[in-house]
């Protein structure tokens, strides 16, 4: 298993490194960033465990970092600042997520490709539109990760319960997209009864502000780092979370189930159902959604879409609202590789 960090010296990418180095299911670990990545390699090899690191400088080319890389994991581009939205990162984010694509599509179009860097909802979809045009595009293999809501959701709840709920026992649902009101975190149907019991016995106060709390939870990191970033560690944690998840899948691990933000794409179940789903709501273009998903060998089996016939009468509003930002942060990002002003060659 080769595994390339591409923004690998920065705050998510160095403690994600040291994740994967710790992972006996790596064996190779590429690092590539605009600077720094040889030192961090080097202090990452004393470790004794039996990953080979390596770090690679983009005046190098990405060739030796992605070149047989099975999975490719994209925390590469700038972070907010307090005032800021994910979508104020959009013109510099999207310029080097589609420039990481075109170089993907070149040298290991058959990765799987974790998208880290912001705005998710856009990056993607401008990930896919360069695959597309580079006509190496499998919506199986792409995932936005959205992995760090669901962790917050688990932490959030589990905090108001005074510790009555043990983060351990936790998967709360989570789906959307990530950023502010595109999350939706599923509070009210999970196979945790005591979670569902604990959330119907808070007031109405307290779950909006519970749900709130989820979906700008990144805003607290953002602001209690004072202009020195968002959240890197949990950010860290949450991606190697879906990594490990997935390097397990592709190694024959049967049941794994994950959430990302995917394409519905007809290659992957249950993505007719969705789009109903969503046509029902009097919604066309919106391509993209994070909601559970089955992994397999070759990525996104199918999409475990049940939960949308269990959420209450809130959060299918609340959805409504999402599903609607969702599907003018997704038209910006094919634009972005479409439209007039694309720079992206095929
Ligand atoms: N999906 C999520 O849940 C989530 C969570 C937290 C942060 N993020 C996003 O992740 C991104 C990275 O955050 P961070 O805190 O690690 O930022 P950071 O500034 O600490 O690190 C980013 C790294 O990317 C490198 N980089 C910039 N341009 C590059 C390029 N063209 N090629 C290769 N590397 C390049 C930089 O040199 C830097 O080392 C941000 O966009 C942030 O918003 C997403
Ligand atoms: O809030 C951010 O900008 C970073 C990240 O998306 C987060 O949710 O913490």
């Amino acid at each position: 298993m080769k595994v390339a960090v591409i923004g690998a010296a920065g705050g998510i990418g160095q403690p994600l490194s040291l994740l994967l180095k710790l992972s006996p299911l790596v064996d190779e670990l590429t690092m590539y960033d605009l600077v720094n990545t040889p030192g961090i390699a080097a202090d990452l090899n004393h470790i004794d465990t039996d990953a080979k690191v390596t770090g690679c400088l983009a005046d190098e080319g990405f060739e030796g970092a992605l070149q047989n890389a099975d999975l490719v994991v994209i925390p590469a581009g700038i972070p907010r600042k307090p005032g800021m939205t994910r979508d104020d990162l959009f013109a510099i984010n999207g310029g080097i997520i589609s420039n990481i694509a075109e170089n993907c599509a070149k040298s290991c179009p058959k990765a799987h490709i974790l998208v880290i860097s912001n705005p998710v909802n856009s990056t993607v979809a401008i990930f896919a539109e360069v695959f597309k045009k580079c006509g190496v595009y499998d919506p199986r293999r792409l995932y936005g990760v959205t992995t760090l809501d669901l962790v917050r959701a688990n932490s959030f709840i589990s905090e108001l319960s005074g510790g009555k709920l043990q983060s351990k026992d936790l998967n709360v649902t989570v789906i959307g997209g990530h950023s502010g009101e595109t999350i939706v975190p599923i509070f009210s149907h999970n196979s945790n009864s005591q979670l569902v019991s604990f959330y119907e016995s808070l007031s109405m106060e307290q779950r909006d502000s519970l749900i709130h709390r989820v979906q700008f939870g990144g805003d607290e990191i953002v602001t209690a780092k004072k202009g020195q970033g968002s959240a890197t560690l949990s950010m860290a944690y949450s991606g190697f979370r879906l990594a490990e998840s997935l390097m397990k899948a592709i190694a024959g691990e049967t049941n794994i189930i994950e959430s990302a933000y995917i394409q519905l794409d007809q290659s992957i179940q249950g993505s007719t159902e969705v789009k109903s789903y969503i046509a029902s709501k009097g919604l066309t273009d919106v391509e993209y959604i994070s909601l559970p998903i089955k992994l397999g060998p070759r990525g996104v089996e199918s999409i475990e879409f049940d939960i949308l016939n269990h959420i209450n009468e809130n959060e299918e509003e609340l959805l409504s609202t999402c599903l609607e930002q969702l599907k003018g942060n997704i038209a910006k990002g094919v634009d972005f590789v479409k439209g007039a002003n694309a720079t992206v060659q095929a």
